[in-house]
């Protein structure tokens, strides 16, 4: 068997590089991945200017007591004169640092009366002025290629006045559920039967990593029906994930059929729980992956086997998310063969510390534990771990982005 982080690096490694770029909006980008690097085409600020209302002075004219006429107001957007002898300018948070000023004094410094102002505390050189460029230089580097766009990367970009940039096109993913047993949500439920949640699941899964599905369908358990439906993914899709029918069933027909379209598989038995049976296949040049299917097991081989792997096709630099450290709390004592990973909530305790509190039903088909979890706890094979024990944690909100 192979473990998780071999099986890990194994399907990271299938990845093929992303190679459609297109041009999107600002008001688009949110989630796309950038395609070329950006450089700053302005400095910011573009001029000196005041970080506080106040005053404009020339640090040499200041003498306690003394008062300074107030030369001019000068609001933001409005050009200030400059400075003269012995003046003061009136300034706002913003507003351009007229030339000959050093220093800006904040009015709760100052009395103002008479269109002159007394100012009340010594002044510091240099203060409350936002120097020209302090913050981005003209031609610096911005934002590389492969980071994903988010709220504070689209603020840059609008700050330096780009509207639009190149991204890689979504990735584009196909899903497959296979089984006789299963009927769609929406559909009356017959004797033997079950829902189809794994589509669903699995789809939503994939939008949330920012690909899109582009076919969501259904084989029953033939070679006719699932070569038909690998048909069409295969034509329309830079990944297809399968899930069922890859075990040991004289019904798990995903495999062979995959063979049968001239594809190459390379099934591994992952020493993890849940999530034993992966395979992964190429076939005309596109990366197929086998999730297990149940539902447990596939939530959590998508989450940390394969988000992985859409990532880097997706072209982003950071593929494989922080994986954090919390105490186990759990009356249970653990040593098994796999590495477990548990549902598990976080409750943060007085130190500031993660506790990690199994849901009581771990079983693979349990998955009312997956809504009710925050993420999951990672018990190492083989080892004696117990209850207040440090193991890792891979939190969903990391994960699935
Ligand atoms: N003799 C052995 N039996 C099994 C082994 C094994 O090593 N030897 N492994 C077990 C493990 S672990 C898992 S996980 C499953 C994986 O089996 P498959 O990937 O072939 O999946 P299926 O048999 O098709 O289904 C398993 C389970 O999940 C339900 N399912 C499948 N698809 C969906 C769906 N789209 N929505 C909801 N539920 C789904 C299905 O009804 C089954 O209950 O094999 C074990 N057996
Ligand atoms: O993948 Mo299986 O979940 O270990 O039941």
């Amino acid at each position: 068997m192979l473990d998780f982080d071999t099986a890990q690096e194994h399907l990271a490694q299938a990845a093929t590089a992303p190679t459609r770029k297109e041009t999107c909006s600002l008001e688009e980008a949110q989630g796309r991945v950038l395609a070329t690097a950006l450089s700053a085409q302005v400095d910011l600020p573009p001029a000196d200017n005041s970080a506080m209302d106040g005053y404009a002075i020339r640090l040499a004219d200041y003498e306690a007591g003394t008062t300074l006429p107030i030369q001019q107001r000068c609001f933001a957007g409005e050009p200030p004169e400059p400075l003269k002898p012995g003046h003061t300018i009136r300034l706002f948070t913003g507003s351009l640092m007229p030339e000959g000023a050093d220093t800006v004094v904040m009015q709760e410094d100052t009395t103002e009366t008479d269109n002159a102002i007394v100012i009340n505390t010594p002044p510091v050189a240099g203060a409350h002025v936002r120097k020209k460029g302090e913050d981005v230089e003209k031609e610096q580097e911005l934002l590389q290629p492969g980071t994903v766009l988010g709220p504070a990367q689209i603020g840059l970009l609008a700050s330096q006045g780009i509207h639009q940039v190149e991204v890689w096109a979504r990735l584009k993913v196909g899903i497959l559920t296979t089984g006789d047993e299963l009927v769609s949500p929406g559909q009356a439920l017959g004797p033997a039967q079950l829902y189809n949640s794994n589509g669903a699941m699995l789809a939503a899964l994939v939008a949330k990593l920012g690909a899109t599905v582009v076919h969501q369908l259904h084989a029953t358990d033939t070679h006719e029906s699932i070569e038909s439906a690998f048909k069409t993914l295969l034509q329309d899709c830079d990944l297809v994930l399968t899930v069922g029918g890859v075990s040991v069933g004289e019904k798990d027909l995903v495999k062979p059929t995959i063979e049968l379209l001239g594809g190459k598989l390379d099934l591994w038995k992952v020493a993890m729980k849940p999530g034993k049976p992966v395979a992964l296949a190429q076939a005309q040049g596109t990366p197929i992956v086998c999730l297990p299917g149940n539902p447990v097991s596939a939530f959590v081989v998508c989450a940390l086997l394969v988000s992985p792997l859409i990532r880097a096709m997706q072209g982003r630099t950071e593929t494989r998310p922080r994986v954090m450290y919390g105490r186990l709390r759990s009356n249970r004592q653990f040593n098994e063969t796999r590495e477990e990973f548990l549902r598990v909530q976080t409750k943060s305790n007085n130190n500031g510390e993660l506790s990690l509190v199994p849901y009581e039903l771990q079983g693979s088909a349990i998955i009312s534990s997956l809504p009710w979890a925050s993420g999951l706890a990672r018990i190492p094979a083989n080892t004696v771990v117990k209850d207040e024990d440090i193991v890792r944690y891979y939190a969903f909100a990391d994960w699935l982005v």
